[in-house]
């Protein structure tokens, strides 16, 4: 069955085309966003959501949603996604980080100039009659100071339009690099600073916890007198009262707001202040950026729908769709290692390596540490996915190691999983052989050659004649045929493991039975 897309929000028609193009089935309801009722009757039926801001995707809409595997937001800000509930139900957040950020800071250099010449004012004013020439004196932006408050994407090309409009521009971003501000020509401050001297104040940050609120009322108080703020970035990073009441007092000159703390706004702080000039979140609305980021999430989503592709995920690493066939067969084998090694371990997980040595090592092997760690924690959690599997074991206190080593050795690659439990700590290896398929080349220490078959058993022995033809007459018995067998051992007559794969699934007295023939050690169920 084709992948099913919901679109919630406002997006151009390329992205309908788009899924329709890649063999999606695509659903267009510009308006469901803002009916989170309705929204959330019908998610259940999508394996995609895309998004721009009015769409909130909280945990409650994610419990409704269990074919959801990814939400693609048109757009750069992600702070209407519940991205640890995305990540805990294992579904995939994407954005689009480039495709509107240059309307966006073209559209706080609009707001500038509205606020520095009265625009918006001046002209309701010329149109009403009333030819206020005297009413409407301005400000001058050559020469004036341009404080950004977040310098990434977005403020580093606010920057670039600030020094071209011959503004001095000081910028404070905690992760600005010295090399950085001098390549973009701006002078990195801190905070006091730029608020001590900025005569224009720009917002560039995304809305977090610790950017909320980052012009309070206590840091608006340290303002320059005359000072005008522009945010169109994100409600919340201002305090929208303690601003109206510095406006009121004519501490600050103006003020040119894109975005509010509630939106869709319709009673604001702000409204009916006449230095306040107000637009509706269109920070990112021109047909250009409309057309970028429609185009790239469509393709985004699609990718990785059909293709497994992950490109610019919040919550997850990176896999092109150049490299995803490549990977797709170690993914498999590094799942089903985990699998293996997860249905084997019964007392409390403290740790898990995993070794890749040759081609594997020069993989994405984030991505497979993910997939690996998916299928170990299956056996507990059955929700669990590649997507969400790093945040578990983080959560459970999981230690993680890597090891890549680029020589290769019998195997052109191999994956070798270990777990440190409580008690001991066991190996397993694979490979992916050139027809594809993920093999078990070695179990704590010993060289075998197995297949994974959908039901498998796992028996450890003393290695002595009989075992073979024991297993076969109390399977035969059960009328359990055996598909495929592996054997290994550390030395003639010593510890020994066999894989057997059956048709059908053992039952308790199957395995009962195995486990009390002569110089058997251990026997396990698998499912793979
Ligand atoms: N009005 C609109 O329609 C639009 C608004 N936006 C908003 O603009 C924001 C910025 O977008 P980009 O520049 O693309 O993001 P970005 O991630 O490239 O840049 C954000 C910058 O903020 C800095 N930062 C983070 N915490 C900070 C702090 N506590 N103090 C100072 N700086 C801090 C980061 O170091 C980074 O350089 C988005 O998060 C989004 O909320 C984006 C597009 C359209
Ligand atoms: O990209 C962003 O972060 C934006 O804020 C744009 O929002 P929008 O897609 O216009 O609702």
């Amino acid at each position: 069955m084709a992948p099913r897309v919901l679109i919630s929000d406002s997006l151009s028609p390329t992205a309908v085309q788009i899924f329709k193009d890649r063999g999606l089935e695509v659903d267009y309801q510009p308006n469901l966003g803002k009916d989170k009722d309705k929204l959330a009757e019908i998610i259940g039926n999508y394996d995609g959501l895309a998004i721009r801001s009015a769409t909130k995707v909280t945990a409650k809409l994610l419990e409704k949603a269990p074919r959801l595997k990814v939400v693609g937001r048109a757009g750069i800000g992600v702070d209407n996604v519940d991205i640890p509930a995305a990540t805990a139900r294992g579904v995939i957040v994407m954005n689009t980080p480039f495709g509107n950020s240059i309307t966006t800071a073209e559209h706080a250099v609009a707001l500038m100039f509205a606020t520095a010449r009265d625009i918006p004012a001046a002209d309701a004013s010329t149109q009403a009659g009333k030819w206020e020439k005297n009413r409407f004196m301005g400000v001058e932006i050559t020469g004036k100071t341009l404080g950004i408050i977040g310098c990434g994407n977005i403020g580093s090309i606010v920057a670039d339009r600030g020094i071209g409009l011959r503004m001095r521009v000081i910028a404070f971003d905690p992760f600005l690099t010295p090399e950085r501000a001098v390549e973009l020509g701006v002078e990195k401050v801190d905070l006091d600073e730029l608020l001590r001297r900025a005569d224009f104040i720009t917002l560039h940050t995304p809305l977090t916890d610790k950017t909320r609120n980052i012009l309070s009322a206590e840091n608006i108080a340290k303002t320059k007198k005359g000072v005008r703020i522009i945010n169109c970035a994100r409600g919340g990073l201002v305090d929208e009262a303690a601003l109206r009441a510095a406006l009121d007092s004519g501490h600050v000159a103006g003020a040119g707001f894109d975005v509010f703390v509630e939106e869709p706004a319709s009673a604001n702080p702000l409204f009916g202040h006449p230095n306040v000039v107000c637009t509706p979140h269109l920070g990112a609305s021109t047909t250009e950026a409309q057309e970028n980021v429609a185009l790239q999430v469509a393709e985004q989503m699609s990718d990785y729908l059909t293709k497994g592709a992950v490109q610019n995920a919040l919550n997850m690493p990176s896999i092109s769709a150049e490299e995803a066939p490549k990977l797709t067969p170690f993914v498999k084998l590094a799942e089903l290692l985990g699998s293996f090694a997860g249905q084997l371990t019964e007392t409390g997980l403290v740790g898990v390596r995993l070794e890749y040595e040759g081609e594997v090592a020069k993989m994405n092997t984030r991505a497979l540490t993910a997939a690996a760690l998916a299928g170990l924690m299956k056996p507990l959690m059955d929700s669990v996915n590649m997507v969400s599997a790093p945040a578990v074991a983080k959560d459970r206190g999981i230690a993680i190691e890597e090891v890549r080593r680029d020589d290769q050795r019998t195997f052109d690659s191999l994956l070798r999983l270990t777990i440190k439990t409580e008690r001991q700590e066991r190996a397993v290896a694979g490979t992916v052989f050139s027809d594809g398929k993920p093999r078990i080349v070695e179990i704590k220490g010993i060289q075998m050659d197995a297949e994974f078959q959908p039901s498998m058993l796992y028996v450890t022995n003393k290695d002595k004649p009989g075992f073979i033809g024991n297993l076969g007459t109390v399977l035969g018995k059960a009328e359990i045929n055996i598909a495929t067998f592996a054997v290994g051992r550390t030395a003639p007559g010593e510890d020994a493991i066999a894989l057997i794969g059956v048709d059908g699934v053992p039952g308790d007295d199957v395995i009962a039975a195995v486990g009390k023939l002569p110089n058997v050690l251990q026997v396990k169920p698998l499912r793979f």
